[in-house]
């Protein structure tokens, strides 16, 4: 059967949702397809064989901007949506006390300070103070010449500012494995440095967000629920071939079930590797898109477990430098309140993980949880493992400048999705912000 819309999409995460709504609702017929069964991308949440999952723990940054306007339009205010957290906590081989660090100079400034001038156990004020031209020269960088930052490793960035060793293990390490899953010796600086650049203006911002519920039911699904009172259409199960191409144009998809749908545009907002396997099929030689070929992709793998008491005494975000547990959290009093224990843990590196048997990925979180001090073995109930082989662009050194923008040389075609050009790279607020780009070059071209 033949159909026409205004705009196709391709993928239903954030970046896609967005270009959806944005067009929707300014009267654009459109329609999305997404492969999976539940939407929501990366932000998805769904039930694996009886135990709620969800693609990885996130957290939402208060500076973010786009991202609660988009939640704002589909009536979801973001207060209602998350717990607030002021602090972070780093756990320390070896060491019994967890460090505290305020990181909310608005809505927690004593905790801050708390945060600075304690925790000399890990680290000292002479560490701590090592990281001031650091942060200073790699700002003064990002704004002067941000590309020339992507040269750099954070390793290396630390190293020429004679940051200390101890405050490379136990403060940029949080920031850099704990953040995007990589050492700091394959972080791009630019990327680093880039990340929090955003949030100097908006300091006052500055605090994260647990979601407090599977964010497919949170995020997702009102964004949806608005595209469709908008009379477009949201098809789940649904996989996009390829493109149809005519006279250099593109004019619509076809399906994997082999039905046929057009449009006048298509958004390409697919993940990096999915959006590389689309573009293969017709444009493999197309010089447009040899750039964007070469950008690697990176894994991501988390754990997810269910305990019959919580393993942490509150849900706070929590950083584990120098062990596989990059970043974890408890979340049996904020998103998965059902179970009596909860908790979410992305590994770091991924590599390892992705040719390893589960029940091998288990024992080995056990073994650096305990040295961590904490007991994963006693109560566990439940775990899954989920784990994405091509999850990200590679947040490497020197990869940025391979990164497309949202108009093509193809007309009829946009693209969308984190790993396009935006300046919050690979996160929620960058997904949302490539989707309202997308949005604007169809807009613009109408
Ligand atoms: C473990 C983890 C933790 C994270 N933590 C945070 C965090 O704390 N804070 C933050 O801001 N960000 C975080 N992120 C990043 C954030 O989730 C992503 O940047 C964002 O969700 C990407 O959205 P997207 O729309 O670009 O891509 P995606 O969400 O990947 O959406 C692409 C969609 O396209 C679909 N698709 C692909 N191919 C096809 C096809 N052929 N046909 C139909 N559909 C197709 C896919 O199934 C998918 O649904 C995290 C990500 C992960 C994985």
């Amino acid at each position: 059967m033949m159909q026409r819309s205004d705009a196709i999409i391709i993928g239903s995460g954030l970046s896609g949702l967005t270009a959806a709504l944005e067009l929707s609702e300014k009267e654009k017929s459109v329609i999305v397809l997404e492969k999976e069964k539940v939407i929501g991308g990366r932000t998805s949440s769904w039930d694996e064989d009886g135990m709620l999952v969800e693609s990885g723990f996130h957290r939402h940054i208060g500076f973010y901007k786009e991202l609660p306007r988009i939640l704002k339009k589909a009536g979801i205010s973001i207060n209602q949506i998350v717990q607030w957290e002021e602090q972070v906590d780093v756990r320390v081989k070896g060491k019994k006390d967890t460090a505290v660090f305020g990181i909310s100079p608005i809505f927690g400034p004593f905790e801050m300070v708390r945060g600075l001038i304690g925790n000399n156990h890990i680290v000292s004020m002479r560490d701590k103070l090592s990281l001031v031209p650091f942060f200073l020269k790699g700002f003064l960088e990002y704004k002067r010449n941000p590309d020339r930052l992507d040269q750099y490793s954070v390793k290396e960035f630390a190293e020429k500012h004679h940051v200390s060793e101890n405050a490379l293990h136990y403060l940029i390490i949080p920031l850099s494995a704990g953040v995007f899953f990589l050492p700091p010796e394959r972080y791009s600086a630019k990327v680093f440095f880039g990340l929090f650049y955003p949030a100097l203006p908006r300091f006052y911002k500055m605090r994260i967000g647990a979601y407090l519920g599977g964010m497919t039911e949170l995020l997702a699904n009102p964004i949806a629920t608005r595209i469709e009172q908008n009379k477009g259409k949201v098809r789940t199960g649904t996989k996009v071939k390829r493109l149809i191409v005519e006279s250099s144009q593109v004019t619509g998809v076809i399906l994997a079930n082999g039905e046929e749908i057009r449009a006048s545009h298509v958004i390409l907002a697919a993940d990096l590797a999915g959006a590389k396997k689309i573009l293969r099929e017709d444009f493999a030689e197309h010089p447009a898109f040899q750039t964007l070929f070469r950008l690697p992709t990176m894994p991501a793998v988390t754990v997810q477990m269910e305990f019959s008491k919580p393993v942490l005494p509150y849900d706070r975000t929590t950083f584990g430098p120098l062990t596989i547990l990059g970043s974890f959290v408890e979340q049996s009093r904020s998103t998965f309140t059902h179970v009596p224990g909860r908790l979410s843990i992305i590994l770091t590196p991924p590599e390892k993980f992705i040719p390893m048997k589960e029940e091998e990925i288990i024992k080995e979180v056990i073994a650096e949880a305990y040295e961590l001090g904490l007991d994963l073995e006693s109560n566990l109930l439940n775990y899954r493992i989920v784990s994405h082989p091509e999850d990200f662009y590679s947040l490497e050194p020197n990869n940025d400048w391979m990164r497309p923008n949202q108009r093509t040389d193809i007309q009829g075609l946009v693209l969308a999705g984190d790993y396009t050009r935006q300046p919050y790279f690979s996160t929620m607020e960058g997904a949302v912000v490539s989707g309202l780009k997308a949005s604007q070059v169809i807009m613009g071209e109408s």
